[in-house]
C-alpha cells in the first residue's frame, strides 16, 4: 500500500467520524428523465420546455435551499464513460509509487497525481490525479490583488495503461454538457432565465479529479478529505458502491452518509453559486470517510468558470430590501490562494468566501 498511517494524518477529536453515521434522511434524490426525454435536441431547448420541466426545477431548488446537495438518476450520461474512466483509474493508482510520480503535481504544475494533499492542514488519506477539461489551463502566477500575470498549464498524462487518456478526455466531454445543463435548471430554479449563468462559462477553468480513498488502518482517526466546501460553481460527483461521502445536513448540523445509487451523479453548489445567489442556496460542508474493509474511487468534476471572472451576487438577485451579501471576487486568485494552502501546512486558515462576506447593518 502506498500510504502509511502516522500523525500527520490524525483528525483534532471534534472532527473524527463517529463510528456509525446514518444513510438515512439523506440528500434527495431527483430523477432527470423530463429533460432526457425533450426530444428536440437543440440550444435553448431547457427554456422552450420550462412549463414541462416546472416540476423538475422546483426540485432542484427545494434541494438546493434545504441541502445544497443532490442525487440524480436517469442523468442521460452514458453510463460507458463512468465504467471506462474507473476501469482506467484502478489500473493506475495500482501502478508502483514511482511510476505515478513520473506525472507528479507539484508546484510548478498543479495537474498530475499527487499523494499529500492537506485540507484544513490535516492529510487527506487519499492519492489523487487531476486533469483540465480544456488545455491549457490559465490560472494567475500568484494570488495578490491585481495579478496581470497568467500561467498556462498542461495535462500530464501517464503513458500506462494506454487508454487512459482517451477515458479521462471523453468522461470530461460528457461532464461538460451535462454540467451546463445542470446550470440551467439552477437558473430557472433562481427564477432566472436558462441561459442566465452560461455566459460565464464561455471558456472555463474546469477540472476533474481521480480519487483513490485506500484501505485505512485507521478509519476512526483519519479522513479520505476533510471537511470543506467546493469553491467553483457546480460539483458533480460520480462514487463507486463503497461509500464514504458525508454532507453535514443544514437542518441540525449532524454529518449523513450519500448512500451510493448505481449509476447515479451527486451534485453540489458551490462556494461561487453561493455568492451568485446571494445566500439563497449555500455551498455546503462535506468529508470523506475511510474504511479498513475495501479502497473507493470517486471522480468529481468540478465546474469552474473562467479565471478573470469577478464574482458577486447577481444584480437580478440583490435589490430593495434585499442587499448583496458579497463583496466582488476574483475567482482566479480566490482558487490560487486555496490551491497554495492545500500544498503544505500554513499556520493561517485558507481563504473563504466568507471573507468577502459585508457586514450588513439592520435597520
Ligand atoms: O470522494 C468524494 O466523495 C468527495 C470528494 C470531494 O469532496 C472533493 O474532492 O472535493
Ligand atoms: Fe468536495
Amino acid at each position: 500500500m502506498a500510504l502509511k498511517f502516522n500523525s500527520a494524518f490524525i483528525q483534532d477529536e471534534e472532527h473524527r467520524p463517529k463510528p456509525h453515521i446514518s444513510e438515512a434522511g439523506g440528500i434527495p434524490v431527483i430523477d432527470l428523465s423530463p429533460l432526457v426525454a425533450l426530444t428536440r435536441d437543440d440550444d435553448d431547448r431547457i427554456e422552450r420546455s420550462k412549463e414541462a420541466l416546472a416540476g423538475l426545477v422546483a426540485e432542484v431548488g427545494a434541494a438546493c435551499k434545504a441541502w445544497g446537495f443532490f442525487q440524480i438518476v436517469n442523468h442521460g450520461v452514458p453510463p460507458e464513460l463512468l465504467d471506462r474512466l474507473l476501469a482506467v483509474a484502478r489500473e493506475f493508482f495500482a501502478l508502483p509509487l514511482e511510476e505515478k510520480r513520473r506525472v507528479r503535481r507539484g508546484e510548478e504544475n498543479p495537474l498530475g497525481y499527487y499523494d499529500t494533499e492537506h485540507t484544513k492542514n490535516v492529510r487527506d488519506w487519499k492519492e489523487v490525479f487531476d486533469f483540465a477539461s480544456k488545455e491549457p489551463t490559465k490560472i494567475p502566477a500568484t494570488a495578490d490583488p491585481g495579478e496581470e500575470k497568467v500561467d498556462l498549464f498542461w495535462n500530464q498524462w501517464p503513458d500506462y495503461p494506454p487508454e487512459f487518456r482517451k477515458a479521462c478526455e471523453e468522461y470530461a466531454k460528457g461532464m461538460e454538457k451535462f454540467a451546463h445543463q445542470l446550470l440551467e435548471l439552477i437558473s430557472l430554479s433562481l427564477g432566472l432565465p436558462a441561459k442566465r449563468l452560461s455566459g460565464f462559462f464561455k471558456e472555463n477553468m474546469s477540472f476533474l479529479r481521480l480519487n483513490h480513498y485506500p484501505e485505512c488502518p485507521e478509519p476512526r482517526l483519519a479522513l479520505g478529505v476533510g471537511r470543506h466546501k467546493d469553491g467553483g460553481a457546480l460539483t458533480i460527483l460520480a462514487q463507486d458502491d463503497v461509500g464514504g461521502l458525508d454532507v453535514k445536513r443544514k437542518s441540525d448540523g449532524e454529518w449523513v452518509r450519500v448512500k451510493p445509487i448505481p449509476n447515479s451523479y451527486i451534485i453540489n453548489v458551490g462556494d461561487i453559486v453561493q455568492v451568485w445567489s446571494n445566500d439563497a442556496y449555500e455551498s455546503v460542508e462535506h468529508r470523506v470517510s475511510v474504511n479498513s474493509a475495501r479502497d473507493r474511487f470517486s471522480v468529481p468534476f468540478f465546474f469552474n468558470p473562467p479565471h478573470h471572472t469577478n464574482v458577486r451576487p447577481l444584480k437580478e438577485l440583490t435589490g430593495e430590501g434585499r442587499p448583496a451579501r458579497y463583496e466582488e471576487y476574483n475567482w482566479g486568485q480566490f482558487f490560487k490562494a486555496r490551491k497554495n494552502s492545500n500544498f503544505k501546512k500554513l499556520v493561517v486558515e485558507n481563504v473563504q468566501i466568507s471573507h468577502f462576506k459585508k457586514t450588513l447593518l439592520a435597520n
